[in-house]
C-alpha cells in the first residue's frame, strides 16, 4: 500500500462513518492515544452516571437500590449488553470479577465437563495470567499442563494424543497482535474431544466475534480495554447454553445460587451463566461499564473492523522503512487491532516508546523488544495515525 499523505488521511476522516464517536470520549489535548488495548479512553457520559449511582442510588436510596436500581441483576443486564458484541445469546454472558478469576472458574468447570481427561493445553507466550491461572488450576485439581508453541500445527500435535480435556487460548495475542481462527481452532479441539476456553481481552470491542457460530464452549474477557469500562472494570464470562445444565464452577458463592434469598445451607446452582457468579460486585464500577456498553450498542461492528484494518494498514505502510520488524501478521484474517514492531536493538525499543510519549504519542513496550501500538477505531482518526507514525519515524531517526 502506498503511504497516504496527511491531507489524504484528513479526507478519509471526513468520510468515516464512525467519526462521531470520537466526540463521545474525553481525550487529552495534543495526545495520540495508542494504548487503548491496555486501558481504553473515558466516555464523556461516565462521570455523571457514576456520580448518580454514588449520590442517589447509594447515598439517598441505600439498600433499596439492590432492587429499585437493578443492582442485583446488573451482572446479567451487563452480560446481555456484551452478548451482541461476542455473538452470544443474552443468557450466556454474565459480568463480574476479573478475567483471571473467571478463567479460574471456567477452567475448573471445563475440566469437570470432560472428566475422563486430565490435560490442559496452553500456548507459550500467552498472556501471563492465563499461564499462571492454568498452573494454579492443574496443581489444585491434579491435572497436567501441556504448553505448546503458538500456532495450529503444534496445537494439533498436542491434541492428537487424545488426552486433552481443555485448550486455553487468546483470540488476539497481546504481544504479537495475531488473531486466531476461532472457528477452525474450536473445530479442531472438538474433533479431538477437547473443550476450548477463549480469552477475548484483546478482541472484544476490536472486531466482531461469533462465539455461538464458532461453537465455543467458554470464553472470558475484560472490559477495560477496547470496551472503555474503566480501570479494573468487571470482566465477563461466556458459557455456551449446551453446558448450562451440567457445568459446575468452583467458587460457589450466593450470587450464583438459584434462590439466594432463601438463605438455605445447601448450594443449588442458578440457571444459565448466572451460576458463574459468586459474590457481590462493585456497582460503582458496573455503572461506568454500563455507560460504555450503551455507547457500544450503537456501534456497527462491520464498520469497526473495516476502520481498524484501515488504521493498522496505514500505520504499517507509514513505518515500513523505519528499520523495525513487523511482528503482527499483515493478513487481515490474522490481524487484531494492534501493530507490534520489533526493535533490532531489543531493549532500546523502550527508550523509543518513552521518547514518543514525550511527543504526545502513547504506545507501550512489551519485553523483550516489542513496541506495541493499539488502534481503538472509535476515537482514533486517520490523521492521528499519520502523526503517530511520523513521530515514530522521527524518534527512530534521532536515536540513530
Ligand atoms: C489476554 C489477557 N488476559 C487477561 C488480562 C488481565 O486479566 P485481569 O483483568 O484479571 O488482570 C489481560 C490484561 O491485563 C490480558 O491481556
Ligand atoms: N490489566 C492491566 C493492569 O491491571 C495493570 C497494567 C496494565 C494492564 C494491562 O491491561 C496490560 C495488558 N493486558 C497487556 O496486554 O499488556
Amino acid at each position: 500500500m502506498t503511504p497516504l499523505t496527511r491531507e489524504e488521511c484528513a479526507k478519509l476522516d471526513t468520510e468515516d462513518p464512525l467519526a462521531g464517536f470520537r466526540e463521545e470520549f474525553t481525550l487529552p489535548e495534543g495526545v495520540v492515544y495508542l494504548d487503548g488495548n491496555s486501558l481504553g479512553a473515558l466516555p464523556k457520559a461516565t462521570p455523571e452516571r457514576v456520580a448518580r449511582v454514588v449520590e442517589r442510588e447509594w447515598g439517598a436510596d441505600l439498600v433499596a437500590s439492590w432492587s429499585t436500581a437493578g443492582w442485583w441483576d446488573q451482572p446479567r443486564a451487563l452480560g446481555a449488553k456484551i452478548a451482541p458484541l461476542v455473538g452470544a445469546d443474552t443468557h450466556e454472558v454474565v459480568v463480574g470479577d476479573s478475567t483471571s478469576t473467571n478463567l479460574f472458574k471456567t477452567l475448573v468447570a471445563a475440566l469437570r465437563q470432560n472428566p475422563d481427561r486430565k490435560v490442559v493445553v496452553g500456548e507459550s507466550g500467552n498472556f501471563p495470567t492465563d499461564l499462571y491461572v492454568t498452573q494454579g488450576v492443574v496443581e489444585l485439581v491434579g491435572a497436567t499442563e501441556r504448553r505448546v508453541a503458538p500456532g495450529e500445527p503444534d496445537l494439533e500435535a498436542a491434541l492428537a494424543t487424545g488426552d486433552v480435556a481443555v485448550v486455553v487460548l487468546s483470540h488476539v495475542d497481546y504481544h504479537t497482535g495475531t488473531l486466531r481462527d476461532m472457528a477452525g481452532v474450536t473445530r479442531l479441539a472438538h474433533e479431538y474431544g477437547a473443550l476450548v476456553i477463549w480469552d477475548l481481552c484483546h478482541s472484544v470491542g476490536a472486531l466482531p466475534i461469533e462465539l455461538g457460530a464458532c461453537e465455543v464452549d467458554f470464553a472470558v474477557g475484560c472490559t477495560y480495554k477496547y470496551l472503555n469500562g474503566g480501570p479494573g472494570a468487571p470482566a465477563f464470562t461466556f458459557v455456551a447454553e449446551r453446558h448450562h445444565a451440567s457445568a459446575r464452577q468452583p467458587i460457589t458463592g450466593w450470587h450464583g445460587h438459584a434462590r439466594p434469598f432463601e438463605f438455605s445451607g445447601e448450594y443449588v446452582p442458578a440457571e444459565g451463566a448466572s451460576h458463574f457468579l459468586s459474590g457481590a460486585q462493585s456497582l460503582i464500577a458496573a455503572a461506568a461499564l454500563e455507560v460504555s456498553l450503551e455507547l457500544w450498542s450503537r456501534v456497527d461492528l462491520g464498520q469497526l473492523r473495516a476502520k481498524s484494518l484501515a488504521l493498522t494498514d496505514l500505520f504499517v505502510s507509514l513505518v515500513a522503512d523505519a528499520g523495525l520488524t513487523l511482528v503482527t501478521p499483515l493478513a487481515e484474517e490474522r490481524r487484531g487491532s494492534q501493530v507490534s514492531l520489533r526493535h533490532p536493538d531489543g531493549p532500546a525499543g523502550e527508550a523509543v516508546v518513552r521518547a514518543m510519549a514525550e511527543r504526545g504519542v502513547v504506545g507501550d513496550f512489551r519485553q523483550p523488544d516489542v513496541l506495541r501500538f493499539g488502534f481503538a477505531p472509535l476515537y482514533l482518526r486517520h490523521v492521528d495515525v499519520h502523526d503517530a507514525a511520523m513521530a515514530l519515524v522521527e524518534v527512530l531517526r534521532s536515536h540513530g
